[in-house]
């Protein structure tokens, strides 16, 4: 007789007489059907291979345990790439970062750098015969890389870096050397014990002069005993310079010196996607958490209601629902900008870049803070559950938080975002934000609270927010201050636009893909739901900006709560139908509160059950200290 499938009897209701096609929408999210079909085929292929499987759970394991259990499992799933059903690429793709490699990899991949960073830096900036030499061996996984580029005394200053490249015309070498503590390489993942290889930033030195910071592929480690080779702690002998400028003993200057940091760029676009990821996971536990539990009492001598019948609790969950649509559709345009201007650079046409730099830091650092913001917001919306380890909360929440630093920290990013928007807006020059900037809404500046209406208050506020910094800096170059005192003083206004121009961004791109997005009725209509609630709930937080940048009014204001009230009400309903169709699986989740039945409290009693603590009554540690603590009658 088949096994009853437990469902929790609250989740089954809510999924009862859905409105819409949750398919539609996975596909939508995945990008096609055919997409969706091949990642379930990968995840069956992974999830089903017992040896990928915990025999305890990670968080009871020491360090080096961990390293070991993790390097396993990496080396293992390595090994499954040459039959994946879905291809090498895709299932690659799949294995770094928050999704399906999370599933099996829970403290983190020792292998993606060497995917996310030295594969993609050698395939940037590589000349075709390093690309040559070294791109096989790499991709066959006869070398294991890394990135190597913050040092003890420097992440963000990239020219301040101290890691010295010296080259010697006579042997034709190079010399790497780190001269202080401060030059030690920090940080680089998978440096400390896995990666032989690294591609150095360094700053190249040639005929006694500093042609600033360059990529160097150095081999750390023997490639048969993985012992560091002689003189790698601070003295690194025989690099070679990556894509080249040395040419015949003399340096040939690349057409653009920030061509050196194409690295940083690409992997800032996929940081964008991979938060999103954490976000889908963490709002998913958080909202089918929300529908199991019960509590309290809503109207005096009911049953406890469902906690998401709350508004208080729908306030929290549903805008960070609401964002995951957002960031998923901003990455997806990021993504497509990313390879029109890597196209053309490669044909030496360089124009898009800043536009590129500009945006990716700006998506960056909006996306990961957000992320970071409305994680934590999902983590307290599950009480004392949410604070368990094995919430997946606190794993999901230093995944994000991670990205608000690495891969350059969030302020630094603004800040150039806004040096960007300045210089665009002052030299109305060419370029993508240019739309924003010129395209300022030249009409009366009445505001009407529909969708259009309130995409031009965003609009209104980017535009505004640069001219009200730009005021500051001109004010205090007419105070006689140097630019970069008047740059420092003006910091606080330049972040602010900044983050306005990468909110609008993020609007624009959902409302677009909505009106471009092939939908039937009832999918458009619950996704228009979600964005106008997101785009009214960042103006309510936002209030400031747009009552610095535009007529809006107290009554508007009054108007724009109330109706964001309404769509929490009209949304309500559909939450756990929309993190159905994100399509995620327990593996993934990896959290007892969000597991697709909603037997949460059976799976958080099994899962405390694993705790070496609860494998006796009395832990060996009661004889040895607390005993003679209570016999000593102190
Ligand atoms: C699937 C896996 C998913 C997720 C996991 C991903 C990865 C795994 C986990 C961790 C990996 C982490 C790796 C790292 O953290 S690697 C190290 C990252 N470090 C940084 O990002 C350093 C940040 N700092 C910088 O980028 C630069 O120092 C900074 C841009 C802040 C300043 O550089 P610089 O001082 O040289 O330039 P400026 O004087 O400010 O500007 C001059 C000029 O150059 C333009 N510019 C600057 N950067 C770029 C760029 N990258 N591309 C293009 N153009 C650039 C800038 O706009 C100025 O232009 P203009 O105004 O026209 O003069
Ligand atoms: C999980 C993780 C993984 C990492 N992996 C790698 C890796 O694989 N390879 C690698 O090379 N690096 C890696 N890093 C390092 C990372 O890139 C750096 O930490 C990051 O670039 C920030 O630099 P920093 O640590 O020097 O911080 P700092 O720049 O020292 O930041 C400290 C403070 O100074 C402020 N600040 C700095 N400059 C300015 C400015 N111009 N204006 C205003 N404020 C400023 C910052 O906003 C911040 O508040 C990783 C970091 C983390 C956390």
């Amino acid at each position: 007789m088949s096994k009853e499938i437990y469902e929790n009897p609250d989740l089954k209701k809510e999924r009862q007489n859905c409105p819409f096609n949750k398919e539609e929408i996975t596909h939508l999210l995945d990008g096609g059907k055919e997409k969706t079909i091949e990642r379930k085929q990968l995840e069956n292929y992974i999830l089903s291979d017992e040896q990928l499987k915990d025999a305890v759970p990670m968080e009871y394991l020491s360090h080096a345990d961990k390293y070991a259990e993790e390097l396993r499992k990496a080396c293992l799933l390595m090994h499954k790439l040459a039959d994946s059903p879905a291809g090498q690429v895709p299932t690659l793709r799949a294995l770094m970062g928050a999704g399906l490699g999370s599933a099996v990899l829970k403290e983190g991949n020792p292998l993606a750098l060497h995917y996310v960073m030295f594969i993609p830096a050698l395939m940037g900036q590589g000349t075709i015969d390093q690309q040559a030499k070294w791109l096989e061996k790499a991709y066959n996984l006869n070398m294991i890389g890394t990135y190597a580029q913050t040092e003890l005394g420097h992440g963000t200053f990239l020219r301040g870096l101290e890691t010295r490249a010296t080259y010697d015309p006579k042997t034709q070498e190079f010399i790497l050397e780190s001269p202080s503590l401060t030059a030690y390489k920090w940080w680089p993942g998978s440096l400390g014990k896995t990666a032989n290889y690294a591609v150095v930033m360094a700053q190249l030195y040639t005929k006694g002069k500093c042609e600033g910071t360059h990529p160097f592929m150095v081999q750390l480690r023997d490639e048969e005993t993985h012992e560091p080779l002689p003189g790698i702690v601070n003295m690194w002998l025989n690099p070679v310079c990556i894509s080249s400028y040395i040419h015949y003993g003399t340096y040939v200057k690349p057409t653009n010196s920030k061509l050196s940091y194409a690295t940083m760029v690409f992997v800032r676009v996929v940081v964008c996607q991979d938060v999103t990821t954490n976000l889908r996971k963490a709002v998913t536990i958080a909202t089918r958490y929300s529908c199991v539990r019960r509590q309290s009492e809503l109207k005096p001598g009911d049953r406890e209601p469902q906690v998401m019948d709350y508004q208080a609790q729908q306030n929290k969950l549903l805008p960070p629902l609401a964002a995951t649509f957002a960031f998923q559709l901003a990455a997806d345009h990021l993504w497509n900008l990313y390879h029109t201007a890597n196209n053309n650079i490669e044909q030496g046409d360089l124009e898009l870049l800043p536009d590129l730099h500009g945006l990716s830091c700006a998506l960056k650092a909006l996306c990961s803070s957000e992320a970071a913001n409305f994680v934590e917001v999902c983590r307290q919306s599950c009480g004392g559950h949410g604070y368990m380890s094995c919430s997946n909360f606190p794993r999901i929440y230093g995944q994000v938080t991670a990205a608000e630093t690495y891969e350059g920290e969030n302020t630094v990013l603004w800040l150039q975002v806004a040096r960007y928007l300045v210089k665009t807006r002052k030299e109305q020059s060419g370029g993508l934000s240019v739309k924003y900037l010129i395209g300022e809404e030249k009409g009366p500046k009445t505001v009407d609270t529909t969708l259009e209406g309130i995409v031009k208050l965003y609009r209104r506020a980017a535009v505004g927010l640069v001219d009200v910094a730009i005021a500051e800096l001109d004010k205090s170059g007419r105070k006689g201050e140097a630019p970069h005192d008047a740059w420092n003083h003006a910091a606080v206004y330049l972040i602010k636009a900044a983050q306005a121009h990468a909110r609008l961004f993020v609007v624009e791109s959902f409302v677009d893909s909505l009106k471009e997005g092939k939908l039937s009725a009832p999918v458009r209509t619950v996704l228009s739901q979600l964005c106008e609630l997101f785009i009214i709930y960042w103006l309510l937080e936002r209030s400031g900006d747009f009552f610095l940048c535009s007529n809006l009014t107290k009554q508007d204001l009054l108007l724009l709560n109330s109706k964001y009230v309404e769509l929490l009400a009209a949304i309500r309903p559909q939450a756990v139908n929309l993190v159905d169709s994100f399509d995620l699986r327990d593996e993934v989740l990896n959290s007892p509160l969000g597991c697709w039945d909603g037997n949460v409290y059976q799976r958080l009693f099994d899962e405390a059950a694993k705790s070496p603590l609860n494998q006796s009554n009395v832990h060996e540690s009661f004889h040895k200290y607390l005993k003679p603590l209570l016999k000593s009658n102190l």
